[in-house]
């Protein structure tokens, strides 16, 4: 059956787009287009040309960025569970690139699950800088730590929090920000009709309201100097320009600055949120009739032409125009002095092994209470369905606890002695024996929940460390002290990914001479990493997860 448009919104793209709407119509006839992004956190582009299953044409907004042909399907290929890209609409590479991540940043990604846009950014710091991914919804976080753990992230925070309790402990603090703003989603109509039939429950009004209340926020949490990028999925000007509007009015401190790759989009319309905003003003008809509602707006406030025409220089992609779906992107670039990134207290890593938490297996009955405001406290790992729970962290001195600390230390660095060639660069957290590595402290997590605090690599118990899939995912084929090679295309990789136990003779081990072949051992495909089994006389022991399994 044809895609059903909501009668009201052709109604008002025809007035807003006149001689352009019979074509901007037209592209709901046509497929909407398949892209995947390169994960260059596991290979490089170059080497991914080489080994590339399907046919790949350059995405001219994203240098790793591909359109794959319509039918193909990348999810069902090994290098997908390898993490060797991202599958991801072209339109919705754009707002990363024009972030422009460099290694070293400190990077928030507000508005982030399922986490396409942070796996991009992830690929961009390069494993330097710090990642803080956020989503208000506990349930799309699930998806999103997951994607950090595919991709090999070893760099980022994953956090399901407000905006607000992040300001809190983050004020100032991240020099790149992206708000991928929830929205009526219209962009998308093409590619997801629920969002077509969905679309009167999701009022514009509401967005834009939402949309205003984030982007001040994240005001406080951009550092001087910094930039931030708001992106929507949707064509209502209310949304997009006006909402950049009614934020530049407030913060004089901020400039919109043209995208770098702009020759490949349409400029904003400013005029169309200026008529909006006289429509507004006169409270005669609206544009879209979900439209801001003066009259049952208590907040409205009058826009001034002044930043309505800033926003000539932020971005529309249309789906008519471009080969991907209706996007918004504008770049806000604070206007004060950017400090040196050594300066901020936060790079005050420590990679030696100093616990700020006494060794325990799990967590104490009695850390289990609810937290006060005034402890040092932070919400963790709620797995799926359970209720949040508040641990208190009982930070000792490190003279207090020096034996126990102690021995932590030993067991992981016996671990790493014995299966690994790699030296930890980041800060250790340890919460209820589980092991992470973190670009930030567990101090800076105080209130927060946590869903990852860090790269999780392994637990404790009792005495015993075991590694974590996502150590695995992260590692290169080097950073392993015993690897084993799978080739893609053969029933052997698949029988991995299914969790089955495979049969593996000795000299398939590829270990330095001195390294029994008994033990870990890094599982890769055409030599990317996708998880561990156990080797011993002749079987691997498959570990590749249950949940990440091939169905
Ligand atoms: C457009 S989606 C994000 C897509 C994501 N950036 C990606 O590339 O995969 C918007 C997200 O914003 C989240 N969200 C809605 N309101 C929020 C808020 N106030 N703070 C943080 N996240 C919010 C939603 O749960 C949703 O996952």
């Amino acid at each position: 059956m044809a895609l059903q448009l909501p009668p009201l919104f052709v109604q008002r793209m025809q007035d807003l787009l006149g001689d352009e709407f019979q074509s901007f119509m037209d592209s709901y006839q046509q497929s909407p287009h398949a892209g995947i992004r390169i994960n260059t956190l596991k290979i490089t582009d170059q080497d991914f040309q080489h080994i590339t299953p399907f046919a790949l044409r350059p995405i001219p907004w994203c240098p790793t960025g591909y359109y794959v042909e319509e039918g193909t399907r990348p999810g069902k290929h090994p290098y997908y569970h390898a993490g060797l890209y991202y599958i991801q609409e072209p339109s919705a590479m754009a707002p990363v690139e024009a972030l422009d991540v460099q290694p070293g940043d400190r990077v928030l990604d507000l508005c982030a699950a399922p986490g396409g846009k942070s796996t991009q950014i992830a690929a961009a710091l390069q494993g330097q800088g710090i990642l803080v991914t956020n989503d208000i919804s506990a349930d799309r976080t699930k998806a999103l730590a997951k994607n950090m753990e595919l991709y090999g992230v070893r760099n980022a925070v994953v956090l399901n929090e407000t905006p607000e309790h992040i300001a809190e402990q983050f004020a100032g603090f991240f020099n790149k920000i992206l708000v991928d703003a929830p929205c009526s989603g219209e962009g998308m109509f093409r590619k997801d009709e629920d969002m077509a039939r969905q679309w009167v429950n999701h009022s514009v009004e509401r967005c834009a309201m939402m949309q205003q209340d984030i982007l001040n926020i994240v005001a406080k949490m951009l550092a001087p100097g910094g930039r931030v990028v708001y992106s929507t999925c949707t064509f209502a000007p209310e949304e997009n320009e006006r909402s950049i509007a009614v934020f530049l009015d407030q913060h004089a401190e901020f400039q919109v600055t043209p995208l770098q790759n702009a020759e490949h989009f349409a400029p904003g319309h400013s005029d169309w949120a200026q008529q909006v905003e006289h429509e507004l003003q006169a409270g005669t008809s609206m544009l879209s009739g979900t439209a801001l509602d003066v009259d049952h707006n208590e907040s409205y406030q009058p826009v001034s032409t002044a930043s309505l025409e800033q926003t000539a220089h932020s971005a529309r992609l249309w789906p008519h125009l471009i080969e991907g779906e209706g996007h918004y992107i504008c770049v806000l670039d604070h206007q004060g002095e950017a400090e040196p990134v050594a300066n901020h207290p936060v790079m005050n890593i420590n990679p030696q092994f100093t616990f700020s938490k006494t060794y325990t297996d799990k967590p104490k009955r009695a850390e289990k209470r609810p937290s006060t405001k005034d402890q040092h406290d932070w919400k963790s790992d709620r797995r799926s369905g359970k209720k949040s729970k508040d641990y208190r962290s009982d930070a000792k001195t490190p003279s207090s606890d020096h034996n126990e600390s102690l021995s932590m230390t030993e067991v992981i660095q016996e671990f790493t002695d014995r299966e690994l060639n790699l030296v930890w660069s980041q800060n250790w957290i340890h919460f209820g024996g589980r092991i992470y590595q973190s670009p930030i402290t567990e101090q800076q997590l105080k209130g927060l929940k946590v869903v990852r605090p860090g790269w999780f690599v392994g637990t404790i118990k009792n005495g015993r460390f075991t590694p974590s899939h996502a150590l695995a995912t992260a590692l290169q084929t080097t950073e392993a002290k015993r690897c084993i090679q799978l080739q893609s295309n053969t029933t052997e990789a698949i029988s991995y990914l299914k969790g089955e136990t495979l049969t593996i003779e000795e000299q398939r081990v590829e270990r330095a001479t001195d390294i029994p072949p008994k033990g870990y051992v890094l599982v890769c495909i055409d030599g990317y990493s996708v998880g561990w089994g156990k080797w011993l006389e002749g079987m691997l022991k498959n570990e590749y997860p249950a949940g990440w399994r091939w169905t």
